[in-house]
């Protein structure tokens, strides 16, 4: 699998810093090439400066993009496409945390993911002249569990999370060549948990600074478990929760569950 990563084209979103930045860091690291996108253009123009400097300027490049703006991220993932040639991976993580601009959030965290799957769905399916591809979204240990310190974004992260094995588990999906999958990490040390306050964390001041530190995570290991994932020889439905000292991965797949499911055998076998 390492070898084919060598043939990989990328898209990802939110790459200028934290854990996007180290998801690209990995995969250049193993070869692919990489277009990312980013909200933040000097940030972006940096990270794109730092990573070519390592990788080589033709393996990176940099777009300034807002994924809460539908034709703006569209022009920004055809230009990756036609300076790529192809994207065999797209990686929905741009993602914020801040409870008091709620609706933003929602925008941001789960229409933007949901823009993106659908971009690279239409791209990659094979029944459309794609070649079929990997599509990873991001979400978060809160979209496995309830968090009553950020209710809101919680609801996004499961949204994120049962969206994405929802499309995994779809009629056809094997045929159109795609494979979804999600990661959930916990704390990870990045601007996004280190600058938590009341206005982005509800009742935050009830937990100590101090404590709330010690539980982040390095980067490097949500790399670690990023990599693991898009590296497995069968992605598709896969959940991978990155705790700081274990991993659990499990992985959705369709099951017939009898009389409730004649439409979908039907709707699989005709497709
Ligand atoms: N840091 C953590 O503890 C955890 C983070 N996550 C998720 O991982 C993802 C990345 O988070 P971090 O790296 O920690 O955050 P971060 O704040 O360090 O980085 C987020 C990146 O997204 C970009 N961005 C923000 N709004 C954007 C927009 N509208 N369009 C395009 N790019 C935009 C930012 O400019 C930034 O470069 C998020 O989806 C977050 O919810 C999940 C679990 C834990
Ligand atoms: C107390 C939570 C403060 C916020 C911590 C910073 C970043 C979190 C980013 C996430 O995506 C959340 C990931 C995992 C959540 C782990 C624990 C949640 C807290 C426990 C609880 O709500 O009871």
């Amino acid at each position: 699998m390492t070898e084919t990563l060598k043939t990989k084209n990328v898209f990802l979103t939110g790459g200028a810093q934290g854990l996007g930045k180290s998801y690209l860091d990995g995969l250049l690291a193993k070869g692919a090439r990489v277009v990312f996108g980013d909200i933040d253009p000097t940030a972006g123009a940096a990270t794109e400066q730092e990573l070519a400097e390592k990788y080589g300027k033709d393996n990176v490049r940099f777009l300034q993009c807002d994924v809460t703006d539908g034709s703006k991220f569209e022009a920004a993932f055809q230009t990756g496409v036609d300076h790529l040639g192809y994207v065999d991976l797209m990686v929905n993580n741009a993602g914020i945390m801040n409870e008091s601009m709620w609706e933003k959030m929602i925008q941001l965290n789960y229409t933007g993911v949901v823009r993106g799957t659908l971009l690279a769905y239409e791209h990659m399916r094979k029944d459309k002249g794609g070649r079929g591809g990997r599509i990873v979204n991001i979400s978060s240990g809160v979209g496995l569990y309830e968090s009553p310190y950020v209710p809101v974004y919680s609801g996004t992260k499961h949204a994120v999370r049962a969206f994405t094995t929802s499309l995994a588990m779809a009629p056809g999906v094997n045929q159109l060549g795609l494979e979804y999958g999600v990661l959930c990490p916990e704390h990870a040390d990045t601007d996004l948990a280190r600058k938590v306050d009341d206005t982005r964390v509800r009742h935050i001041h009830l937990v100590p600074h101090e404590e709330l530190a010690k539980t982040l995570s390095p980067v490097e290991r949500m790399q670690t478990a990023f990599m693991k994932l898009v590296q497995l020889d069968d992605m598709n439905g896969a959940i991978l929760h990155v705790l700081h000292d274990q991993m659990n991965f499990c992985k959705m797949e369709r099951v017939n569950l009898g009389e409730n499911w004649p439409m979908m055998e039907k709707a699989s076998s005709s497709d």
